[in-house]
């Protein structure tokens, strides 16, 4: 039996929470929030479409009650507030921090064993504080950022190329910020084909740039942040370690000389698989690619410098 907390029934939560269902990757699913009541009500109505979407995945809501999450084999965090127009991710971190860490450290009292999915923003902050306060080893703590970021980089891309996303290949990696992610325009391929072979360099400009601020687009749009596809990119992220698929994602995970970097968790690929992280991909970047890196890298670790003010670290 395999077995999935999800912890905020948010929009975030509650979608991953549906995604994980619909498509049967655990046998049990339950939501944790601390509204009252919320996280049942969700759980309810999504168990009234099991018969009308054919899933046989049990979904359960609780509140603020860690004893119903005992013995998941994956938590995915997505506690906490949201941006609003305007803000950026890294303004969330007085709030989040202090729940992401409670959170973080009453899941492992019920499930000591469980990989650990981050997204509450800012999420590569919010990673390392959830290595760094439970001591746990690296390929259990895992930060979702990079599923979606690489998703909104094909959309745009099919977008620009007039074809089905399905038929793009690209990853972003770096931080899951406005002004960190790297889209690796120069890997991207449409059909196996560098995308170069197909768009102009302006239009390949772009692309990246719309990917980096996709999440704020979509914030502007939306009065709050997105939930379809971070949700469904979490559930993605849970589906390949619980099925042991060893997919290459790019995530936010603990470097350790790997990119030139320590002390810090930061997007980069990973093959993920039933141990959580597997192994982390090193790419031959260019000079470019490694000075952004640097720089995305250098720009987390100032956010992580926050953690010390507000007293999370
Ligand atoms: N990493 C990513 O790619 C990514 C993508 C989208 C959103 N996010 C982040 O995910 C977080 C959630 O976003 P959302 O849109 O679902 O927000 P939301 O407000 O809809 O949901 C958050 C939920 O967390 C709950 N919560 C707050 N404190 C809690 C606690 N201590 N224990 C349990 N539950 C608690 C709230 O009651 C709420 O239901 C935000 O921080 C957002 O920025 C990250
Ligand atoms: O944009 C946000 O604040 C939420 C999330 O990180 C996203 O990329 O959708």
């Amino acid at each position: 039996m395999s077995k999935v907390t999800v912890v905020g029934a948010g929009n975030v939560g509650a979608t991953c929470a549906n995604v994980l269902a619909f498509n049967e990757v655990a046998d049990e699913v339950v939501m944790l929030d601390v509204k009252e009541g919320v996280s049942e009500g969700k759980a309810m109505d999504m168990m009234q479409t099991a018969q009308l979407l054919g899933f046989d995945t049990t979904l359960t809501g609780c509140t603020n009650d860690y004893a119903q999450t005992a013995d998941s084999d994956v938590v995915v965090i997505t506690s906490g507030i949201p941006r609003k127009p305007g803000m950026t991710r890294e303004e969330l971190i007085g709030v989040n921090a202090g729940i992401v860490k409670s959170v973080a450290e009453n899941l492992l009292k019920y499930s000591p064993n469980a990989i650990i999915v981050v997204i509450s923003n800012p999420m590569d902050t919010m990673t390392y504080l959830a290595l760094k306060s439970l001591g746990l080893p690296k390929n259990r703590i895992i930060g979702m950022g990079g599923a979606l970021d690489s998703s909104r980089f094909k959309y745009f891309l099919s977008q620009a190329l007039g074809c089905n996303a399905n038929e793009v290949e690209g990853m972003v990696i770096g931080g899951h910020g406005d002004t960190t992610m790297i889209p690796l325009t120069r890997f991207a391929t449409y059909k196996g084909l560098p995308i170069s072979n197909f768009l102009s360099a302006e239009k390949i400009e772009e692309v990246a740039k719309s990917t980096m601020v996709g999440g704020a687009t979509l914030t502007g749009l939306l009065g709050t942040s997105a939930w379809y596809a971070p949700g469904a990119a979490g559930a993605f992220v849970v589906e390949a370690i619980l099925h042991n698929q060893m997919k290459l994602v790019p995530c936010s995970v603990s470097l350790e000389g790997e990119y030139g970097e320590t002390d810090i968790c930061c997007g980069v690929p990973v093959i993920l698989g039933k141990n959580g992280i597997e192994k982390i991909v090193e790419l031959p970047l260019d000079e470019a690619e490694k000075a952004a890196f640097k720089a995305s890298a250098d720009a987390v670790r100032k956010v992580n410098g926050a953690l010390k003010e507000v007293g999370a670290l």
